[in-house]
This record gives structure tokens, sequence and C-alpha cells, in this order.
């Protein structure tokens, strides 16, 4: 029960005072639904009014894993499949239906497997209506004559209610009945009307109170709530709800549509209304009812009537108010046996949450009850928990209906649900304290009766016929008993005229009495009356101050209201968001995964790859590394054939081994360019053989004798104009030669020398004039060595100087003379040829190159040319 007197303190919160109170278990029931073909295996049997026992089928996987017993579960009753409708009512709603009129909360909800029978329990079908239809049939059979008019209460949108005057309420009633007229629908489907002959009927109701029914029916559907009875057409797609807490902290769905109804038929007209926009919900959703928690909640307002027995007293303070909720779970199977797939899956995972959050916090709550401990009960997890939180840490009644399937294939679900139940009916809820407000208000019971039957009395009164009629106005105004039956037929029984006396004196002083109240009433009356009047004036001039503050202040609630409604949606839409992107962020995850995957792969594939490039390069390296061992080899023999070839030309420098230090004295870029000239003028095979070592080995192996880098690799091509040549009769205009000679030479005359005319003998070439002069445009170099025979030969390289563009000159030879002296003795040995001396001449080319002749000593000397071509 809530009255608004105690309201502030009922929280969840307030658990000290909890702690004093007396609980209740959570009720759990069991009931079991015929089998569909006589042919199905059955898997729980009833072995008492209480108890089932259930044995694993030999198909069921606890049969395979581990439990192979069978288990005995215990309930406050079991319903056998045979079990009436009305005798579940009876048994599980009805008590709760009367706790709601006496002001007490109450929670019910059907839980089991798909098709265990939820919905038949708690809705029903036409004809064989369930608990919900059942429980509303009994409250209006209750309250009927006791109803306040529609709109004295009125829901303030925070959970709670304000109390309207008659005068309100009926502008309300007659704005509605415009409403009405223009086009309201009757939702109610003829099909569906369900009998509400057999309702059973509540005693004890407060006759002094006025009641007021509203109905509320939303859906949890993926954990988010709709709101089943929102103002629109059918096809409108649902808004979506938030939990709140109130004031009190209670929980509620903030925004949901109450409705006030005022009969059975009107609430199921609500009811039938919330199906058919759930129906058409999960149409444009694709969804299955099946996969939603659909909670439908009664709440029963009362409050005390004033003295008169008229109307509701306008004090919120008086107000009682209780509800109801009934709940049907979504079916608790698992999701692989279904076979679930896409939104089908995520449906099955948020109803799986969801349940298992209830689990949780059930075990956490029986924990904390049996052990004393504190854990946190993550209520806030899942909507119906959040929802329902108020039963547990507050008071009220909560029962629940354990729907099974006895079939054998069902088994391991059912065997699940059996566990939560066994472990639910274990968990406590406070037992509802009943707060009699009224008690203390100092009014009389009674006061509505007697208002009715004075109001009858005074209609009867009127009316011209109404000395005909007995009313009965004994409990308002009476003299006393009826007059005794006299008959006076002695003149001895005077004790029956003193007997009429008293009588007649007991109803005058009853007169009198009511006289004086009355004089006394009228008094009180005209006195409050004046103190009314002068209340009123006060009241009116406050009020008009009020209704001011009032408009103002409800103008900033509708400004708060409306800022509020839009945080909450910016905050869902942000929630949405956030959903879309985690599950975006995952899909992201998911791709990196598989590209990592490729990668990984791909590298694999590279490496193998590489390993086979190797092993395939590694052979070709191996044929490479064997040909260029060949071709060292090769360039071995090779730089042996030149080696042979440089000791020759080795040998043939020896011949001019005297001017070796002469030949360095001479300016380099003077002899370095002469012999490159040579070089291009010389054919390869005669050059070595033509050219002392110290002239040629500069060019021929690019270093000078202290390995030095040569002119060569540093100047590139000749600077002289090869083609420069001096006429032949240049010679006879004076020009004339350098000899260069050493200072050692054999004394032996003319016959080892030539005879150069117009000469100029150095011995040294260290002024580059000697070379560069005018007068000068052939050079000669002379040397001495020892031939194989030990003779002497002499060799003269002739050349000539050509100026080059530098301003300097170089020598280009182009002939040896090779002059030889044989001894006439040795020569008849072993030549044929007479004289004791010879003379040959090697030169570089066959051309004529213009020297004067050697001369010839004698005529033993003897000048043999070669001409090498
Ligand atoms: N006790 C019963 N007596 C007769 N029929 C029953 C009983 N229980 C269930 N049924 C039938 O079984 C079928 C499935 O039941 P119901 O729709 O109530 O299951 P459910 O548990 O609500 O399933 P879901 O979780 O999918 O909503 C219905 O056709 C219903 O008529």
């Amino acid at each position: 029960m809530r009255s608004a007197k105690k309201y502030e303190f009922r929280t969840p919160s307030r658990s000290k005072q909890n702690l004093n109170q007396e609980k209740d278990p959570v009720q759990v029931y069991c009931r079991l639904r015929p089998m569909q073909r006589d042919t199905d295996v059955v898997c729980i049997k009833i072995i008492s009014p209480t108890t089932i026992l259930m044995t694993p089928p030999s198909t069921a996987l606890s049969y395979r894993n581990e439990n192979t017993k069978s288990m005995k579960y215990t309930f406050k009753e079991v319903f056998p499949p045979e079990t009436s409708q009305q005798d579940v009512f009876d048994k599980v709603a009805f008590p709760l239906v009367q706790g709601l009129l006496k002001g007490e909360n109450g929670l019910l909800f059907t839980y089991g497997v798909t098709g265990s029978g939820k919905t038949f329990t708690m809705t029903g079908e036409p004809h064989n209506c369930g608990i919900l239809p059942r429980c509303l049939n009994v409250i209006f059979k209750a309250i009927n004559d006791l109803q306040a008019h529609k709109y004295v209460f009125k829901p303030d949108k925070m959970n709670m209610f304000d109390i309207q005057s008659e005068a309100e309420a009926m502008l309300e009633r007659q704005k509605e009945l415009h409403k009405f007229k223009s086009g309201k629908k009757n939702n109610s489907n003829p099909d569906l009307i369900m009998s509400n002959t057999d309702a059973s009927k509540i005693e004890g109701i407060k006759e002094d109170n006025q009641y007021a029914v509203f109905v509320t029916y939303v859906e949890v559907y993926n954990n988010t709530v709709y709101d089943l009875l929102e103002d629109g057409p059918p096809t409108k797609q649902l808004a979506v709800k938030i939990i709140r807490e109130d004031a009190a902290r209670n929980m509620y769905v903030h925004g949901v549509t109450e409705i006030e109804i005022k009969s059975a038929e009107d609430a199921f007209d609500a009811f039938y209304l919330g199906l058919k926009r759930k129906r058409m919900a999960h149409t444009i959703l694709n969804a299955e009812s099946s996969r939603s928690h659909s909670v439908f909640t009664i709440r029963l307002v009362q409050a005390p009537v004033d003295a008169m027995g008229e109307a509701v007293i306008q004090n919120k303070e008086l107000l009682t108010i209780s509800q109801l909720s009934l709940v049907d779970l979504a079916g608790s199977e698992r999701t692989n046996r279904t076979k679930n797939t896409g939104q089908r899956l995520r449906e099955a995972g948020n109803i799986n949450k969801s349940l298992m959050t209830l689990r949780t916090c059930l075990e956490l709550l029986r924990e904390n009850q049996i052990n004393g401990t504190k854990n946190i009960v993550p209520y806030r997890e899942s909507k119906i928990t959040h929802l329902f939180k108020n039963f547990f840490e507050g008071e009220g009644h909560v029962r629940m209906i354990v729907c099974a399937s006895p079939k054998a294939e069902d088994y391991d679900e059912t065997i699940q649900v059996m566990r939560f139940a066994e472990m639910a009916a274990e968990v406590e809820v406070v037992k509802p304290q009943i707060h009699d407000v009224v008690s203390n208000i100092g009014l009389m019971s009674g006061r509505r009766k007697a208002n009715k039957i004075f109001k009858t009395a005074r209609d009867h009164i009127a009316r011209p016929e109404a000395k005909d009629l007995e009313v009965d106005l004994g409990l308002v105004y009476s003299l006393g008993p009826d007059f005794p039956s006299i008959e006076l037929n002695s003149p001895q029984a005077s004790h029956v005229i003193k007997e009429l006396i008293a009588h007649l004196e007991m109803r005058i002083n009853r007169a009198e009495i009511i006289k004086r109240s009355k004089a006394i009433q009228d008094e009180r009356l005209r006195s409050a009356l004046l103190d009314l009047e002068k209340e009123s004036l006060e009241v009116r001039s406050i009020n008009t101050s009020l209704k001011g503050q009032l408009s103002s202040a409800e103008r900033r609630i509708k400004a708060l209201e409306e800022r509020l409604m839009s945080t909450e949606n910016t905050s869902i839409s942000h929630q949405k968001k956030h959903k879309e992107l985690t599950e975006y962020t995952s899909m992201l995850k998911r791709e990196l995964q598989e590209k990592e995957l490729l990668l990984s792969q791909y590298k694999l594939d590279k490496e193998k790859q590489k390993k086979i490039l190797e092993r395939k390069y590694n052979h070709k390296i191996a044929a490479e590394h064997e040909k260029a061992k060949e071709i060292i080899i090769e360039k071995q023999k090779l730089k042996n054939a030149i080696e042979e070839k440089e000791n020759i030309l080795r040998n043939i420098a020896n011949a001019v081994h005297g001017h070796g230090d002469n030949i360095d004295a001479v300016p380099r870029s003077t002899l370095e360019f002469g012999a490159q000239a040579s070089v291009q003028e010389y054919t390869p095979g005669s050059t070595p053989r033509a050219l002392p070592a110290h002239l040629l080995t500069p060019f021929s192996s690019g270093h000078t004798k202290d390995n030095r880098e040569t002119p060569t690799s540093r100047r590139g091509v000749a600077i002289a104009n090869p083609r420069h040549r001096r006429s032949l009769s240049a010679d006879g205009r004076g020009r004339g030669w350098v000899e260069h000679a050493p200072n050692n030479m054999v004394p032996m005359g003319t016959v080892m020398k030539p005879t150069l005319g117009n000469s100029k003998h150095v011995n040294k070439l260290t002024n580059v004039k000697d070379i560069t002069h005018t007068k000068r445009s052939k050079y000669c170099l002379l040397s001495q060595q020892q031939d194989t025979d030990g003779e002497v030969e002499t060799m003269a390289y002739k050349g000539d100087i050509v100026p080059t563009c530098g301003g300097g000159a170089q020598v280009i030879f182009k002939d040896v003379e090779l002059l030889k002296q044989f001894s006439p003795t040795k020569e008849r040995e072993s030549h044929s040829t007479s004289g004791r001396h010879s003379c040959a001449r090697h030169s570089g080319k066959r051309r004529d190159t213009g020297c004067s002749p050697p001369q010839t000593p004698s005529n033993t000397s003897k000048k043999q040319r070669v001409d090498d071509d």
C-alpha cells in the first residue's frame, strides 16, 4: 500500500525498518500444460500436490553430461494439466487482487520455456480467459458502486495522483465526450469478449472510500520499453520510454499512457488496443510476440469521502495507491536449440540477458537475506528488474507461476526453469503494512451508506406517494423503537397506560434531544457557515494569488518537462548511436582480423616463394661461381702470357737501362706525350719490342716506375696534333737532331754509333727547350746492351719532335736502328757472313724515316736492317 502521507518514507532504502517487519517468501506455483500428442515422451511426473519429479530422457544434454538422476522440485502448489483457469486464478491471483483492494502492491509473473503456456495462463483464450481478465472482472465487481467520478483522480505524470473537484472532473468528462463523439473507436474484439459471470466477490471493501482504476500496458523488447496504449493509430511506431524514479524512489515508466477505466469492458478495450499495437509493431519490426516481456499494470487509487459521505476529501495525503503488475515473460529457451540467427539471435540474446539478470538479482537478494551480506543487486542491468526493483527492496506480494511442458524434448530448458524457480522461492519480500490514514481524521465509518440512505429517503419523501413508503431512516434520526402493540381492554390495565406513557415520554425526550441537537447543529451550522464565508473570502483571495503562481509554475514545469524530454531523446539517440558505433567498431575489428589473417597468409606465401627463389638463385650463383673460376683461370693464363711478353719487353728495356735515370729527368710532359703518341703510332705487336721499358711502362701498364698514377689516366687523349709532320726538306733547312746518348757509351768510334748531322748532344733531358727548340725536329735515343752472345749492341730509337697544343713537344718514335758488332772469328764459326761487325736496323715502321744511314766503320762491319711489320 502506498498512502500519500507515509509515501516519502516508503522507499527501498529504508531497509532498517524493513528488517523488523514480517516477510513472505516469493510464492512459486507450477502449472503443467497438457501434452500435444499422446505419443510424446513425458519427463515430469506429479508425485504430490506440491512436488514434481523430473526424469531426464536419454536424449537430454544433462543425461549425457552428468545428471542422470531424477530430481524433485517443490512448489507452493502444482497445477496438473487439467486444472481450470478459474482454479489457477482463485489460488494464485485472487489473493493479490484482495491485497490490491486493501492497498497492497502485488507482482505476478509467468515464467517458462516458449510454448509452455505462459500467455495461456496470463491472458487465456476467448471464452477461457486467463488471470488478467479475471482480475479486472473481480476488481470492478468489488468497487462497482464505490467508484469516483472519472477524472476526480488524475495522474500527475510523476507517478502520483492529483485530486480534482467534482466540477473540474465534470469539465474534463465533457471534453472527453466531445472527443469521443468525434470518432474514437472501440477497440474490443467481439471474439475475445471474456465472460465475467463467474467473478468471485471480494468482501471487506472500505465503503467510505471512493476508488478509481488506472491501467498501463508496456512491452519490453530487446531491453527497450515501449508504450502499448499510446494515443494515435495502431500503425504508428511505438515510442521508446524510459524508467525513472519518482520523488519517493519508486520506479515507474516515465510518460507512459495511463488510462482510467470505469468497467471491465473498458479495461478489455485498453488491453486489446495494446495487443493490437503489439502485433502491429511486431509486424513492422518483424519480431515475434513471444520475444518480448509484456507488463500490464493495474493501479487502484482510493481516498475517503467527506463527513457528508458525498465527495472525496481534497487532500492528497489521504490517497492510497496500490498496484498489481501482471508480467508475461518471454520464453527462456536456449538459442542454440532454436538455431536462431540475425535479429532472432539478438532478441534471444536480450531475452536471455534480461532473464539472466532477473536470476542474478534474485540470487544476490537471497544471499543478502540469508547471509546478511550487502551485495549490490544489479537491478538496472535489465529493464524488467529495474522496473520491479521496489517489489524486492520495498514491500509487496510477489508470486510466480512456472509454466512447464512435460515433453521430454524440453527437458534441458525446463530443468533450468525449475532451478530458477527453486531459488526464487527462497527470496523473501517484506509484507505490506496497512496504514489506516482514514482512522486518524476523526470521521465516523458508515457515512457514505448513511448519505445514500438519506438521499433515497429525501427523494422518496419529495414524491407525492411518499406517505405510502416505508423508509428506514433509523440510521439517521430516530425517536426510538416502534410503539408497542397496546390493547386497552379492561380498566385494570393501567400498566398498559403506564407503559404507553413511558414510551411516549421516551419519545418526547428523544424528540427534545433531537430538537436540541438540531438547534445546536443549526447554531453550529450557522457559525460554521459564517466561518466558512470568512474563510471562503480569504481563500478566494489566496486562491487568486495562488492561481497566478500556479500558472507561472506550470509554465515553468512545462518548459522544464520539454527540456527534459528533449534531453532524454538526445540521450536515447546517443545511446543508439553508441550502440551502432560499438557494433561498427566490432565489425571493423572483425574485418581487421580477417585482413591480418590474409596478410599473414600472404606473408607465408611470400616466404615460400622467397625460399624457392633463393634455392633457384643459389644454383645459379653456384654456376656463376664456376664460370667465374673458369674466367679467373683464363685470366691467369692471359696474365701469364702477358707476363711472358712483359719479360721479353723488360729484356729489351734492359738494353736502354743506362738511360733510366736520364730519362726520368726529362720533363715529364715532353716524354710522356711523346710516348703516348708513339703508342698511337705503333701497332700493338711492334710497340713493346720497339721501345725501352722505361719509356713504355707508363703507357703500357698505366703506372710509372714507382707506381705513381700515369698521366694517361689523368689526361685522357693526346693533345698533340698527330698529323703534324715536318717535311723531309725541313732537315735541309737547318733543322737538326737531338741526340740523347748516355755518357758511358762504349768507345768504339763510329762503328757502334750512327752519325747524326746537325745534332745537339744531350746526356740528360733536363731542359725542355732541348726538345721544343724550333731548330730541333728529330730525336734519337741511343742505348747499349749486351746481347745473348755477350756482344754489345747499340739501339737507336728515332722519332719526330711534334709540338703540342699546350706549347710543349712530344716525340713520335718511328724507327729503331740496331747496331751490332760481330767478331769475324765467331762469325766464321757460326755465320757464313764475313766481317767482324754487323749493324742491324730494326724499324718500327716500314716507312722511310729519312734518318742518315749509320756510319759503317769498315768493311768488316755489317749493317743489318730488319723491318718489322
Ligand atoms: N494449460 C493449458 N491448457 C490448454 N492449452 C494450453 C495450456 N497451456 C498452453 N496451452 C496451449 O499451448 C500453446 C502455447 O501456449 P502459450 O502461447 O501460452 O505459450 P507461451 O509460453 O506463452 O509461449 P511464448 O513464450 O512463445 O509466448 C497455446 O496454443 C495454448 O493454447
